[in-house]
């Protein structure tokens, strides 16, 4: 990061999906090269940085690759091409109930949670009365996940990101979680972050009074390219313009995989990983046993 007020930096950032044609392709493409795939680049050489304490609204119609975008600042989502540099601890209103596990009482899944951004037990300990507090889900804070209603699930996940005193928070049209009261709740919450503690926002919504409430600067994505960044008020101008014009660009163009081969590795789901593990250690397994029939 050249400049050290930044707190996040894209630098010519490229994302490119591999679309299979089925499951079976995308499974069989983690052992053999040759199988083919088209690609979608949702990210098209993108560069722009935030400085600490900025709170920066990202617009785009749908696909324009606005959450393609956080999900790489928060490190789910990887880039093709390009670096992205993150400085500090991120709180993210992404998926709110993510990483959180249905078994553990909310209480477990607040350490389960910290740990996961870093944090140590003690860090966890100082915050987690804030939590509790903050999510009104009174004495199902001990009760298993599964036991929740998906408002009590999505608040718990709000408090939890809030409450962990991020330096960078990431919001996605998370604003209206709960009922009336607790989404003013969060709003104001925001504000409080931003304003006592100096943290750096990059708030993703449709709504752009939700975004001129709390951003001055604004990026306007078009096709996964930055189409205008600067004054808010001028980007909610440029936002609402490229609503009313008919998208004559293809926002799904997809390159043939003649055309356009990545050259990196495919990524591996989970699952993908597990049936490969599964089947190097039956290989192995057979192996010795092949191995030691021939010693006998
Ligand atoms: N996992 C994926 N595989 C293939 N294509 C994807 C994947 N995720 C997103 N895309 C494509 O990338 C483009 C950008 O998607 P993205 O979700 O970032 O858009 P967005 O601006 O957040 O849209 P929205 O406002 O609808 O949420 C879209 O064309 C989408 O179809």
């Amino acid at each position: 990061m050249t400049d050290k007020n930044n707190v996040i930096a894209l630098d010519h950032v490229t994302k490119i999906y591999k679309l299979f044609k089925n499951d079976k392709k995308r499974f069989l493409a983690t052992f053999i090269k040759s199988v083919t795939y088209r690609e979608k680049r949702a990210i098209n050489d993108v560069s722009f940085s935030v400085k600490k304490g900025e709170s920066v609204a990202l617009f785009g119609r749908n696909g324009a690759g606005k959450s393609t975008i956080l999900k790489m600042i928060t490190g789910v989502s990887f880039p093709t091409h390009g670096k992205i540099h993150v400085k500090g601890r991120v709180g993210a209103l992404l998926e709110l109930t993510a990483g959180f596990d249905p078994e553990f009482s909310g209480r477990e899944n607040i350490y389960l949670k910290g740990q996961l951004t870093g944090m140590t037990n003690k860090e966890i300990e100082e915050v987690e009365e804030d939590i509790v507090e903050f999510a009104e889900i009174g004495e199902y804070i001990d009760q298993p996940l599964r036991t929740y209603s998906s408002g009590m699930k999505a608040r718990l996940g709000f408090a939890i990101n809030v409450c962990i005193r991020p330096d960078i928070l990431i919001v996605d049209e998370a604003l209206s979680v709960g009922d009336l009261k607790f989404q003013k709740k969060c709003v104001d919450r925001i504000k409080k972050m931003i304003k006592d503690y100096g943290t750096t926002l990059l708030l993703v919504t449709h709504s752009t009074a939700t975004a001129k409430q709390f951003c001055d600067r604004g990026i306007v994505l078009r096709s996964g390219r930055v189409l205008y960044d600067g004054n808010i008020k001028k980007a909610v101008s440029m936002y609402n313009e490229s609503l009313k014009r008919k998208e004559t660009t293809d926002l799904t163009r997809v390159t043939s995989e003649s055309e356009n081969r990545i050259k990196h590795p495919v990524e591996m789901s989970h699952k993908q990983m597990i049936i490969l593990i599964l089947l190097l250690t039956v290989l192995v397994v057979g192996l010795g046993i092949v191995l030691s029939f021939m010693r006998m």
